[in-house]
């Protein structure tokens, strides 16, 4: 018979898992505690924006025509838990409010939640982003909870999916790394990553520590590398160097590679800022906080770009914001995405804001999501629109669409032709030849 799988926390993380299980061919049920979510999910409609993922869901979410009806939803755990012969935790691990630490009670409420209905044997997997420990002490509550006691098991499965990517990062990964502690955890997450393991898949079982901290390393990794191209901006800006040309030679040296030295405004999202915080509070308690200094530089470095840019858009104004009109180009944290938890642009859009000039906003996608959050800005339908009577222009999130206008007829709208590239892909040259002022971070201007 084939596996059940329940998909706990239906966000940008587990509403990618459960459709890639269904495409994987098990019956999968997705839990999550908000309503209205749910209700979107079994409409059939994805309550992001991601890229395929709207086609797979369709797929497979049954009661739609044509689809496998592999799919369904619920908001009961009892559900789930009655349902499911592996459960997937994919609930929120934010930063607490005022600390670096990570926030994990949703974590420990869905285990609560799910464990006193757990009456045979089942597997819970987190894929969630936790602190290293997390796994240990949750197995215990899980075991403690459950009627079934350790028939209860639990692995740790991190993810690595990137938005935007999500769907092919699911059905695809670079690897699949299990923390374990059974021989029958480790045989059952094979069942289940059978399609990718047979496509040539690392899969690489661990301990639960090591599982954890693999994810932690990575992101900081990650986080590293981006501040360390951005960190070469600076030094570029002072020397009046250019670090679009130093990071194209830096990338052909194979050891050090081009992926992820894109220098600009920095990282956001709801994952590579809070990770490294939380990993650094972590090592705290563990008493390596020394191990982890660098990461406080590497965070420093990435907020620093924020800062440079509202500073090189006031030098733009002439050294006042008051009375201006600035266009921002991007709200969300990264292209193909309408996530906006810290998003630089929308970050930088705030400041730049709060500081008297009058800010309108355009993003492709992330509107919705950039009103809730910040309905102080004022937002236009389109860049053109946005950009209407602007003194300066900012481009902050590197969507394909800002790559393909055309300066000159942005240049008929806006009231002064100044831009600031704050993700150094426009065509700098191709700008000033129609007349505008480019200036971008770590270039000379
Ligand atoms: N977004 C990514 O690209 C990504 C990639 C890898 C790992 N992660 C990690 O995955 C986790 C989830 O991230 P996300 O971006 O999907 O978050 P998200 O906020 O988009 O989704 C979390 C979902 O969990 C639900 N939830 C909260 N408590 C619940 C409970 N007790 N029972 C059921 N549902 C509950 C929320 O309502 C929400 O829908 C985090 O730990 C994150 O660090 C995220
Ligand atoms: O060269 C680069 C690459 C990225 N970024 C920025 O870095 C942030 C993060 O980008 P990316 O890592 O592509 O997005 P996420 O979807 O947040 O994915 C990261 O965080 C996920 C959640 O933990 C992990 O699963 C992924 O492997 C990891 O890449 C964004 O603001 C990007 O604009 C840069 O500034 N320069």
């Amino acid at each position: 018979m084939t596996l059940r799988i329940s998909v706990i926390g239906t966000g940008y993380l587990g509403a990618t898992h459960a459709a890639a299980m269904a495409e994987f061919g098990f019956e999968v049920l997705g839990l999550d505690i908000d309503p209205e979510k749910i209700a979107t999910l079994t409409a059939g409609k994805v309550p992001m924006y991601e890229p395929g993922l709207s086609e797979l869901l369709l797929k497979h979410v049954a009661g739609h025509e044509g689809s496998t009806g592999r799919l369904r939803f619920t908001t009961s755990p009892q559900e789930a838990a009655d349902f499911g012969d592996v459960h997937f935790v994919c609930v929120n691990t934010p930063q607490r409010k005022g600390e670096f630490a990570a926030d994990m009670s949703y974590v420990d409420a869905a285990i609560d939640a799910l464990a006193p209905h757990l009456t045979r044997p089942v597997l819970v997997v987190g894929k969630s982003t936790v602190p290293v420990g997390s796994a240990g002490r949750l197995a215990e509550r899980l075991a403690a909870l459950a009627p079934v006691g350790e028939g209860a098991e639990l692995a740790w499965n991190p993810e690595f999916l990137r938005e935007g990517f999500a769907v092919q990062d699911t059905l695809r990964p670079d690897r699949i790394v299990v923390g374990a502690r059974s021989e029958h955890a480790e045989r059952l997450l094979r069942e289940v990553y059978a399609e990718p393991i047979a496509a040539g898949v690392p899969f690489l079982v661990t301990d639960y520590a090591t599982a954890e901290l693999v994810k932690t390393a990575a992101n900081s990794f990650l986080a590293t590398k981006i501040s360390f191209i951005n960190a070469m901006a600076e030094v570029c800006e002072a020397a009046g160097a250019d670090v679009t040309q130093l990071s194209a030679a830096l990338a052909l040296d194979e050891r050090i590679g081009g992926k992820f030295l894109n220098s600009g405004l920095g990282f956001g999202g709801g994952c590579l800022p809070k990770d490294i915080r939380a990993f650094m509070a972590r090592a705290g308690e563990l008493g390596a906080d020394q191990a982890l200094t660098f990461l406080r530089e590497v965070d420093s470095i990435n907020m620093r770009r924020r800062s440079r840019m509202v500073e090189l858009a006031r030098e733009q104004c002439d050294g006042g914001f008051l009375g201006r009109r600035i266009a921002v180009l991007g709200a969300a944290f990264k292209p193909n995405s309408d996530d906006i938890r810290d998003s630089p642009a929308l970050n930088v859009a705030a400041q730049i804001q709060l500081q008297g000039a009058q800010v309108t906003v355009y993003d492709p996608k992330a509107m919705d999501n950039a009103r809730k959050m910040f309905p102080g800005l004022a937002y236009a339908p389109s860049a053109l629109e946005a950009a209407e009577g602007a003194h300066v222009v900012l481009h902050l999130t590197e969507w394909q669409e800002f790559r393909a206008l055309d300066p000159a007829e942005l240049g008929a709208v806006v009231a002064e032709r100044r831009l600031l590239d704050g993700r150094n892909v426009l065509d700098a040259e191709a700008w000033r030849a129609a007349g505008w002022t480019y200036r971008a971070l770590g270039r000379p201007s």
